[in-house]
């Protein structure tokens, strides 16, 4: 097969080998055997190139893959194009699927709206097929693109670390296997298969701020600044960010109690003396986990949330009550956030030491899989589904769980949910779970805490 072959091309434009493509994913990791994978094509160079690649890598692991193409319905000639790209995708004897974003579409801040409405038809897709894993073709130039931009907009480390790997998007793992390759070496991988690929028009479009970036880039490629080196400003801010993370997560474990409850205590004299980033960090994930996750926390407000609990006073922010009270700060939800709460399953906790156990109601048996998602097992961003029955139900969840998880960090959100089978309240429809948060799942079907909290 051209251009599957294993072993690295010196040559820039060279297609990308198998091989290559393999480590890219083996450095993503955390995939279940035989893993079915869906893949995001809009026809486009790069996301051909990552259909070929990723047809392959499927075969080689006995996995499966679906390929979703989302019409926008934002010209006239859409549909016709998705369906050319459904004709490619099946010659390739790839299942393909189209999703249509339907309803009237805004006439301010479009692009936006059309990326948050693909994502969304996207994730909800593999979610109703069952897939855990979605691919996006997001390419080196991409992530160089996205370093110029977040930059020219004030970014901090985070942002400058540019686009992750590998995130959740719900229960959904969205990945991005290339964004160590350049574009052209995408292009050269479909010209080694003979597969055709469309432009798109937008690309060029100088009223988005993209398209601008990419003739700022030119410029200031030619004054050295590199996507090679944009890149390695993102991966530099990357280790900076996840040695901020662990410092968080450090100070968390040994400053914080999540309470069953779901709310969260802290020690006042171990924040208030850790340095003000790690400080301002943890403060923001304690209102991420117990304000429900839905929306990132402003930095500024969360400074003004902080320089407050320091003078003693209270302050309310996403969806929280942030207030001292019995030698400890106490963050609360607001009774009005309790319906914001969106990714997590009602009794599903994010724990900072990455240790949880399940508590499931032997009253309620049935038949129930149970999904974990997070940074677990295998060191990677994990994902378990078992199936449960009857009266084993607690026993095998607890046995399970705790060891997927142990020793592991939490970096997302987990939840604990059933999506197939009888739920125990009769209330989620069979595999609709994951598309219509919050769940309407009864609080004693399942409670998960925190084996620091002593409650198992
Ligand atoms: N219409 C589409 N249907 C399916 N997948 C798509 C579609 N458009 C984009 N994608 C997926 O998303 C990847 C990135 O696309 P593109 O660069 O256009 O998005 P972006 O808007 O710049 O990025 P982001 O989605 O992160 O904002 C594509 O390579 C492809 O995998």
């Amino acid at each position: 097969m051209p251009g599957l072959m294993a072993g690295t091309d010196p040559d820039p434009a060279s297609p990308v080998s198998a091989g290559e493509f393999e480590r890219a994913m083996t450095a993503i990791g955390g995939f279940e055997p035989a893993p079915a994978v869906a893949v995001g094509v809009s026809g486009g160079g790069d996301s051909m190139a990552l259909l070929l690649l990723l047809r392959h890598w499927a075969a080689s692991c006995g996995g499966s893959l679906l390929a979703l193409t989302v019409d926008h319905g934002l010209r006239a000639e859409s549909g016709r194009e998705a369906m050319m790209v459904g004709a490619a995708v099946r010659r390739l004897a790839v299942p393909h699927r189209i999703l249509r974003w339907e309803g009237s579409k805004p006439s301010a801040g479009l692009q936006a709206e059309a990326r948050a409405a693909r994502h969304r038809l996207l994730a909800g897709a593999c979610a109703e097929a069952g897939i855990l894993h979605l691919a996006l073709a997001h390419n080196r130039d991409d992530q160089a693109e996205t370093v110029l931009l977040r930059l020219s907009r004030g970014s901090g480390i985070d942002g400058l670390a540019g686009m992750a790997p590998v995130r959740a998007e719900g229960l959904v793992r969205v990945m991005r296997p290339l964004l160590g390759f350049p574009h052209d070496r995408l292009l050269a991988t479909c010209r080694a298969h003979g597969a055709s690929w469309v432009e798109d028009p937008s690309n060029g479009d100088r009223r988005f701020a993209r398209a601008r970036l990419r003739a700022a880039r030119e410029l200031l490629g030619a004054e050295g600044l590199d996507a090679e080196r944009l890149c390695g400003v993102a991966r530099r801010a990357g280790r900076a960010r996840s040695a901020l993370e662990q410092a968080t997560a450090d100070l968390l474990a040994s400053a914080a109690t999540l309470h069953p409850e779901g709310w969260i205590t802290i020690d006042p004299s171990a924040l208030l003396a850790a340095p003000e980033e790690i400080a301002l960090r943890g403060l923001a994930r304690c209102l991420v986990v117990v304000g429900g996750g839905a929306r990132p926390v402003r930095d500024d407000a969360v400074e003004r949330l902080l320089a407050g609990l320091a003078a003693g006073q209270a302050g309310t922010l996403a969806g929280c009550v942030v207030r001292p009270r019995r030698g400890a700060f106490m963050i609360a939800r607001e009774p009005a956030a309790a319906a914001e709460r969106l990714h997590l399953a009602p009794g599903a906790r994010e724990l900072w030491d990455g240790r949880f156990d399940v508590r499931v109601s032997p009253l309620r048996p049935g038949p129930v899989t149970v999904a974990a998602l997070g940074s677990a097992g295998w060191r990677e961003w994990g994902v378990e589904r078992r199936q449960f029955a009857g009266r084993d139900l607690p026993a095998a969840v607890r046995e399970t769980l705790p060891s997927l998880w142990s020793g592991t960090e939490l970096l997302g959100v987990p939840a604990i949910l059933p999506m197939s089978g009888s739920n125990p309240d009769g209330q989620v429809p069979a595999d609709s779970a994951m598309l219509a948060p919050p769940f309407p799942l009864g609080r004693q079907a399942f409670t998960v805490v925190s084996d620091r909290d002593g409650i198992i």
